[in-house]
């Protein structure tokens, strides 16, 4: 298991409030997402205010554009020096090698380039409604095949994933798992879930949670109730 293995995913409409989370946090024991919501309302500031208080910072913006758009997005991330940054694996080989050869320059300060097979809120069931018509799981094998060959750093998959792609692809490839759920939580709009200490056992290496924690009545009490059931 990796030391610090859990990313929270800080989904407020308020900075405020997301802030008064994040200073209870120790950036020695978890890193922090910033996804579609908060980029979209504070920007890249609010990016360079958690790097400030010494956060990696995950940028979970999913970029999924023609290649040149797609790249010079990756390049926008590496500037503003982001520990990882995301593109959805759907929109192709192509996309993904323009991602990772406009990372080329930045060497060993490159975000970590990861891309989301298949959202953890979907099951089997609607995939075929969006015309796949292979399981989540073989959907998500042929994604991160993809993403493997296109020479990214990992995948966005869901825990119950994990044990075939870490098998297949290897130590290298970073499993980054959302749908992360506490035994007991609220499950939400979240298919495909699996608990921490499972998550990790199956061979995830980030753990991804958002509400379980921000949402809980004591923030940092959930998360060292996480702590202890993955120690
Ligand atoms: O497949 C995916 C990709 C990204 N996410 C993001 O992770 C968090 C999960 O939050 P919870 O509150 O723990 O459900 C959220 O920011 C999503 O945008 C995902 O869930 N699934």
């Amino acid at each position: 298991m990796l030391e610090n293995p859990i990313v929270v995913a800080l989904d407020f409409d308020n900075k405020f409030k997301a802030l008064q989370l994040v200073d209870k946090l120790d950036p020695c024991l978890c890193r922090l997402k910033i996804g579609k919501e908060m980029f979209t309302l504070f920007g890249p500031d609010l990016v360079k205010e958690l790097q400030n208080r010494g956060f990696d910072v995950f940028l979970d913006l999913k970029f999924h554009d023609i290649p040149n758009t797609v790249a010079k997005a990756v390049t926008a991330a590496a500037e503003l020096g982001v520990w990882m940054v995301n593109v959805h694996a759907s929109g192709g080989l192509a996309m993904m090698e323009a991602a990772r050869k406009a990372l080329l320059p930045y060497g060993e300060n490159a975000p970590l380039l990861i891309a989301v097979t298949v959202l953890t809120s979907m099951s089997s069931e609607e995939l075929q409604l969006v015309g796949v018509h292979a399981s989540a799981a073989e959907q998500v094998t042929r994604l991160a095949q993809l993403s493997f060959d296109a020479g990214l750093n990992g995948v966005v998959c869901s825990a119950q994933e994990a044990h075939t792609l870490k098998h297949r692809f290897g130590e290298d490839f970073k499993l980054v798992t959302p749908g992360i759920r506490p035994q007991g939580s609220d499950v939400g709009d979240q298919k495909r879930i699996m608990t921490p200490k499972s998550a990790l056992d199956a061979g995830a290496d980030y753990l991804v949670i958002g509400r379980p924690i921000t949402q809980a009545a004591e923030p940092l009490a959930a998360l060292e109730a996480i702590y202890q059931s993955i120690r």
